[in-house]
């Protein structure tokens, strides 16, 4: 049996929703205890899936966990006791091979399981092995696992041939314990590795270019372990912001940081859909809906991450929108469930062609990946009747108490259980 969402739709929710802890942030930001010894103190992380699976993960590799409260932890380093990360975690969460960076830059050795494919693209790890290799690393691929190991590591220039968010935060790991200068040229610019930075300076690391695609990191001897406060999560936002455009009735988004959130904010706008904050709380306010048409990019351009949830809202929307997909080359998964729900949706190579303007009906659906997961709830709530959701583990992965917090705006949600299909 597996966990459902059993949904009934087309109500209005009304109240107050609150954006927890960004999960991308936490995830590299964690790893980074594994860079010295000592005491680290974490807030605001969100209590989900893929945080208590890098928990887990980093417990095996010698820190210690203790939960101070539901999204407080305090992590300690005495030593790492093991520099492998085995292929039964890495394949539940790729964002385990975030443990290769801080491994390498403290005790220049790890081993760590090839993550694979998944639902949304191949996602393989070149670009994270080149950049090892740079700073010194000999790197080693046997029996599914990458072993990387250096005398010591040593700064260097490295041109990033696609702005990757994973890879850049592995190689910023990586360098800040290393000797010399590291130069990242065409770094990613999300959010999340700025919030990477500003943890790894408040430790005393010397990084300077912060949130642009030129890092220059000056590595330094020791680090110093201490407290930091995790982001809010920009893509729970944002689809907090869809929902509320969708079935919202005065429904007010609390602790988002909308500076996090442009490019998302100006198709909004486009398509006649504003967001007001007023005392830290956001409103939206529908002028007239067009048709509008995205491609999604890396940071600071349209998040992929959000590129499913904005679908919903489309369809709704008369006339004919269109989404390219830039980023995954499989992340249309939803598209054929929602179909099933009554969307007008075709794909054409990596563009999604949505003819909006119908309704939605309730349907028994299922979910391929975590966003599409989102994606079929907000569908869900906006549609006719009832809607079964099948394997919503996607989802726990990153929504925290979701139809819990869905629950408190006035949704008719369910967990139940389900069969395996
Ligand atoms: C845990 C986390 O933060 N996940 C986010 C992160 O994933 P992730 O860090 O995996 O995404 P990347 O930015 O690395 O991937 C972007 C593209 O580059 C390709 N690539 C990446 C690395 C590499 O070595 N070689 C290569 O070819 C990928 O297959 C993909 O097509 O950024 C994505 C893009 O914003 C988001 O959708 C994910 O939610
Ligand atoms: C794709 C995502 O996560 P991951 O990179 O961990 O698969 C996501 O958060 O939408």
């Amino acid at each position: 049996m597996v966990d459902g969402f059993k949904i009934n739709g087309n109500k209005k929710l009304k109240g107050k929703i609150r954006v927890s802890g960004s999960k991308n942030a936490s995830l590299p930001i964690l790893a980074g205890s594994l860079l010295e010894e000592g005491e680290y103190i974490f807030e605001n992380v969100p209590n989900l899936k893929d945080i208590r699976t890098m928990l887990k993960l980093l417990t095996e590799l010698g820190i210690e966990v203790e939960k101070i409260d539901e999204n407080s932890y305090k992590l300690i380093n005495r030593g790492i006791k093991s520099i492998e990360a085995p292929y039964d975690l890495v394949k539940t969460m790729r964002a385990s091979f975030l443990v290769m960076g801080p491994l390498l830059g403290n005790v220049n050795q790890a081993k760590v399981s090839l993550p694979g494919g998944c639902a949304i693209g191949a996602r393989p790890v070149d670009y994270h092995l080149k950049g090892f290799e740079k700073l010194g690393a000999t790197i080693n691929l046997e029996h599914g696992y990458v072993e990387a190991v250096a005398k010591k590591l040593v700064g260097n220039k490295i041109y990033l041939d696609f702005p990757s968010v994973g890879a850049t935060e592995n190689i910023i790991m990586a360098a800040v314990k290393a000797e010399g200068v590291t130069i990242l040229e065409n770094a990613a610019m999300e959010p999340e590795i700025e919030d990477l930075c500003n943890f790894l300076i408040k430790m005393g690391s010397k990084i300077s270019g912060v949130g642009t695609n030129r890092l220059e990191i000056t590595g330094v001897k020791k680090l110093y372990p201490g407290r930091y406060k995790i982001i809010p999560d920009r893509i729970e936002a944002g689809t907090f912001i869809i929902l509320a455009a969708l079935v919202g009735e005065d429904l007010k988004i609390l602790g988002a940081n909308l500076s996090h959130l442009e490019s998302f904010l100006m198709k909004l706008k486009e398509a006649g859909i504003e967001v007001i904050e007023e005392d830290g709380e956001l409103t939206i306010e529908k002028k007239e809906l067009k048709a509008i048409k995205i491609e999604t990019r890396p940071h600071p351009g349209f998040p992929t991450d959000m590129q499913a949830q904005i679908m919903i809202l489309l369809n709704f929307v008369k006339g004919t929108s269109e989404i390219k997909e830039t980023i995954f080359e499989n992340r249309f998964m939803h598209v054929s469930e929602l179909n099933r729900m009554g969307a007008n949706i075709h794909i054409e190579g990596n563009i999604a062609i949505i003819t909006g303007g119908g309704q939605l009906e309730g349907a028994e659906v299922m979910c391929s990946d975590l966003r599409a997961g989102a994606s079929l709830v907000l569908a869900a709530l906006a549609a006719k009747g009832e809607t079964i959701i099948n394997r919503v583990y996607h989802i726990d992965r990153g929504y925290e108490k979701f139809e819990e917090k869905l629950k408190k705006i006035g949704a008719d949600i369910e967990r139940i259980k389900l069969g395996v299909v």
